[in-house]
């Protein structure tokens, strides 16, 4: 009989691996279960909304705050039990299923589609984006993507088919809305959006272009710090030499050039933060009264007044109340407010008292620390922007008190 003891060690190794990596993946894949009872009449209903992280078109990719919440707007009269909390589960809520019970006989949420976004946060970067979106997801109407898609700008190519599968899964009454900064100043993208949808509500955020332009250098050095602990090695040099290495200065190095002591325009930092430059190609394409015009310094403030003049541009019921908010010293930044209830409520009274708050803040990128500029290079700073902020003031019809 011919034997390979060494081929057959390696089979039974290498078999022996693979079970173990795929017991691994289905293990780190189910992050969390959680349940929500329901009874109708008098049968109980169990849902299981499962977290997972990643997707899979086999799941139902869903906040747990909204599905919590839809489960309760789609059966006010039906006790329920068990809504679990939702803040702490970071990947997606990606199945549910009926248990004991005939699905039929529920009026529950099963229309769930990945939907094509009907508003768009088209930027600008470093001026509250995520905040902006985070906070309006909290809206049981709104599905807001997790990631930024990229579609108009780098990913065009794909398709219409691959733009859908980057969409949360949403209800059909439920509006879903992407964000991808870098459209704002990118001239291929509003042509484009305009093809893909005339009519799509636009969101731009804007912020002081000082601070813009500061935070978007801060940001840039930060990535830059990550690539040359990656490129350390011969790579580097080249990397460095291909004009990357133009990051690793101040600010002031940066966004002045050095033998005129003029703004240096072609600073990215300082060409995103022209405003209407960028804004004027988009007004080739769309009506003002498309485009929403978010205070960048006011969401950080005062968060629920943004909001309420969001919703309502969305066409939107009121739902995202300063309630909605708490401050965090820590953070220096208003935080959401997530309900959490952990049991059955017998009584209205009761039903209050087990209602229980935790808070969710941004990461930790999203609020860091800037270099301070001195007095005379701030006000070079905003001697250089005021034409342009003028004309992107009179381009929007409103102002904001840039210093
Ligand atoms: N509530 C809350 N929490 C944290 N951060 C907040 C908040 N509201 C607004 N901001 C400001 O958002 C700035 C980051 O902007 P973006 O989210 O648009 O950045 S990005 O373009 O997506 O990278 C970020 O800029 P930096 O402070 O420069 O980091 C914040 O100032």
């Amino acid at each position: 009989m011919l034997r390979c003891p060494k081929l057959t060690r390696y089979k039974l190794m290498s078999g022996g691996l693979l079970a173990a990596f795929s017991l691994f993946l289905m293990l780190s894949t189910v992050t969390r279960m959680n349940e929500v009872h329901i009874r109708h009449g008098s049968k109980d209903f169990t849902f299981f909304s499962v977290a997972f992280y990643g997707s899979s078109d086999n799941f139902v990719p869903l906040s747990q705050e909204n599905l919590s919440r839809n489960i309760i707007n789609n059966c006010s009269g039906y006790n329920i039990s068990g809504i679990s909390e939702c803040n702490l589960c970071s990947g997606y809520i990606s199945n549910y299923a009926v248990e004991n019970s005939d699905e039929s006989q529920l009026p529950l949420p099963i229309s769930l589609k990945r939907r094509l976004p009907s508003a768009i946060v088209i930027g600008a970067r470093k001026a509250g984006t995520r905040a902006l979106l985070r906070f309006i997801n909290l809206h049981p109407d709104v599905a807001a993507s997790r990631q930024e898609t990229h579609f108009f700008d780098r990913y065009f190519d794909q398709g219409l088919d691959w733009y859908r599968d980057q969409m949360p899964y949403s209800l059909e009454t439920q509006l879903t809305v992407e964000k991808t900064p870098s459209y704002f100043v990118d001239w291929m993208v509003p042509e484009r959006v305009y093809n893909f949808n005339s009519s799509i509500k636009l969101i731009l955020i804007v912020r002081n272009p000082i601070d813009r332009a500061v935070s978007d250098y801060v940001q840039l050095k930060h990535s830059q710090r990550r690539l040359s602990f990656k490129y350390k090695t011969l790579e580097f040099e080249k990397f460095y030499k291909s004009g990357h290495g133009e990051y690793f200065g101040s600010f002031e190095e940066l966004a002045f050039d050095r033998y005129t002591g003029e703004i240096n325009k072609s600073y990215a930092p300082i060409k995103r933060s022209l405003y209407c430059r960028h804004l004027e190609k988009w007004l080739n394409h769309f009506q003002l009264s498309q485009m929403l015009v978010i205070d960048g310094e006011n969401i950080k403030v005062r968060p629920w007044e943004e909001m309420y003049k969001l919703e309502e541009f969305l066409g939107l019921s009121h739902q995202i109340g300063k309630d909605r908010f708490v401050y965090n010293e820590t953070k220096g930044f208003y935080c959401v407010r997530l309900e959490k209830r952990n049991q059955l409520p017998q009584t209205n009274d009761q039903a209050s008292d087990l209602i229980m708050w935790s808070e969710q803040c941004l990461a930790d990128s999203k609020g860091r620390d800037h270099p301070v500029l001195q007095r005379d290079v701030r006000q070079q700073l905003l001697n250089f922007f005021q034409p342009f902020n003028n004309r992107f003031f009179m381009r929007v019809s409103q102002t904001f008190d840039w210093k």
